[in-house]
């Protein structure tokens, strides 16, 4: 698999293609979205409010990216009586990646808690809390999954039996965890997912009892919470079927040096190894993790981060494209269906910087796609999302931590690896194509000086010398070549 596919978790159809002409000439194609219809219910909503089925605008999913959108109707002033949230979740929009940090740290060293951490606090926006939305006349109905839509008539069915008509609607249902089958032992008592704030509560709640944990797969979930166990003093093992952490975006070289810190905290590994099963004790709860190659791990808690799907049910059967894995959009998140849009995780949008189709399970692309939709819904502006891809982790961040880790990582991991400096602690890694061409970069430890040049560097492309940036004295000096060879003003 290229690591172009790995990076992303995407579909990478170039855009020329297999784009359906509908994306690739959304502009010609449709007139902005129903409206004559949003004006009728406009008169509806201010007349009655939310006593009447009709809804102008609802939002179905209640995560990162429908807070953003929410901020966004408030900003254009479009939210008041006209918009309506509706939730899986008991708990207004938060900042998911929370989840799996503040949230984590160990009871005495003040862990996130809501209200802490609603959207929009991790872009420096304002805490949305269940108040919030009511100040601003938004409708949020929790705890009401979605159950099915009918495109005709253009309405949506909820679990309690509501019927809301809705004049534009945007999917955010994002991803759910990938699960273990029940017949391996994936649901037993101690066994944890963690996808939302219901799932960290009852880690947390294993977490104040356990002694031996083990954490299945080496992605972002199995690096960070494998982290904040060592906050725990856990006696902690990390299991994955790859030979390094992280393999989708890390080299083999890079994450060696994460793998070392690990170690050095007392963390085992297992790499290269495949799970048989989890195995319960005479208490029903998890007690063992038996691996493919006849091995047994004790454990009284693990946490399995295997990756992530998006959530296209109930709306894989009303005509919406779900073939590409999420549902397809075009480059104003607008689906194939008239009205309907669809932004964050679920959504498979044209990444414009490199003429492909991919989702971006990250939060930057959760805020800005929301942003980017409902500017166009509201605006009828038709710039395309024109997105660089942007992802980051931050762990042992909690105070008395001997090493803190943070690094951050914008565009594309194609082509050669060219490793700089010591991870003394910092390290950087640039990606370079065949034409010399600078395609990504990933920085640990930077100041905030030196991560302020990734996002220009990565956009910019420059054309840069190989052999100089092997041969940089320090991360510094790297970024000063790279920044260097730059055709643009910094
Ligand atoms: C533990 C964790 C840590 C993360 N950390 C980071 C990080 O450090 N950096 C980073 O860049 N990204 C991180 N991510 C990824 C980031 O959180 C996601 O990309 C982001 O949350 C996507 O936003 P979204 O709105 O598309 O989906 P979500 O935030 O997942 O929201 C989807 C919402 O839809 C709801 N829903 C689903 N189905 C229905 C239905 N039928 N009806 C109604 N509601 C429904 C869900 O309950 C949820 O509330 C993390 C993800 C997780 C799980
Ligand atoms: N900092 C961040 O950006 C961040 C942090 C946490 C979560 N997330 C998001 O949450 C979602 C889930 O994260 P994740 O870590 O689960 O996914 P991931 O794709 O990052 O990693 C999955 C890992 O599980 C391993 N794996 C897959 N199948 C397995 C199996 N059968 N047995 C054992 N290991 C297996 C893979 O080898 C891989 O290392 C993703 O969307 C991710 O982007 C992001
Ligand atoms: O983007 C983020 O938001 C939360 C937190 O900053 C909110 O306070 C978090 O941990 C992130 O990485």
């Amino acid at each position: 698999m290229s690591s172009v596919l790995r990076l992303m978790s995407t579909i990478t159809a170039p855009l020329s293609s297999k784009c359906p002409s509908s994306l690739l000439n959304p502009i010609r194609r449709r007139s902005p979205p129903a409206a004559p219809f949003r004006r009728s219910l406009v008169v509806a909503a201010a007349s009655s409010g939310f006593a009447n089925e009709n809804r102008e605008y609802v939002i179905v999913g209640g995560g990162n990216s429908a807070g953003y959108a929410a901020r966004t109707f408030v900003e254009h002033g479009m939210a008041n009586g006209k918009l309506c949230i509706v939730s899986k979740e008991a708990v207004a929009p938060y900042e998911r990646p929370a989840l799996t940090k503040g949230y984590l740290f160990p009871p005495d060293k003040k862990p996130a808690r809501l209200p802490g951490f609603h959207t929009c606090v991790g872009s420096g926006g304002d805490r949305q809390t269940p108040e919030w939305y009511e100040e601003q006349g938004i409708e949020v109905l929790y705890q009401d999954p979605v159950t099915g839509l009918d495109t005709q008539t253009q309405t949506l069915t909820t679990s309690s039996g509501k019927l809301l008509k809705y004049g534009s609607l945007i999917i955010s249902t994002g991803c759910a965890a990938v699960r273990f089958p029940e017949k391996i032992g994936g649901n037993l008592p101690g066994v944890h997912y963690i996808r939302d704030i219901a799932d960290a509560d009852l880690l947390v709640s294993s977490l104040e009892k356990a002694q031996k944990v083990v954490v299945i797969g080496g992605g972002y979930i199995g690096m960070e919470v494998t982290a904040a166990a060592v906050g725990w003093n856990l006696d902690t093992t990390i299991v994955f079927p790859e030979d390094h952490v992280m393999p989708r975006l890390f080299t083999p070289s890079l994450a060696r040096k994460y793998e070392e810190l690990y170690s050095e905290n007392g963390i085992k590994f297992l790499k290269g190894v495949k799970i048989d099963k989890v195995e319960a004790g005479s208490d029903g709860r998890v007690a063992s993790v038996v691996l493919g190659n006849g091995s047994i791990i004790e454990a009284d808690t693990v946490i399995v981060g295997i990756g992530a799907k998006p959530v296209v049910s109930p709306f894989e059967t009303v005509g919406l494209n779900t073939t590409v894995g999420g549902i397809q959009v075009d480059s104003l998140f607008r689906t194939s269906v008239p009205s309907i849009f669809a932004i964050g995780d679920v959504a498979a949008f044209p990444l414009k910087m490199y003429d492909r189709i991919s989702r971006v399970e990250h939060v930057d692309h959760a805020r800005k796609s929301a942003q980017h939709c409902v500017r166009a819904l509201l605006t009828a502006h038709t710039h395309p999302y024109d997105y660089l891809p942007y992802f980051y982790s931050r762990v042992f961040e909690y105070e008395g931590s001997t090493r803190k880790v943070w690094w951050q990582f914008y565009g594309d991991n194609v082509g050669d690896a060219i490793e700089v400096g010591n991870f003394d602690p910092k390290i950087a890694t640039f990606w370079v194509d065949s034409e010399s061409r600078l395609k990504g970069i990933f920085l640990e430890s930077g100041s905030p000086e030196e991560f302020g040049l990734l996002p220009r560097l990565a956009r910019w492309q420059p054309v840069v010398d190989k052999e100089k940036l092997k041969n940089a004295s320090s991360v510094e000096d790297a970024l000063d070549i790279a920044t260097s060879s730059l055709q643009v003003p910094l």
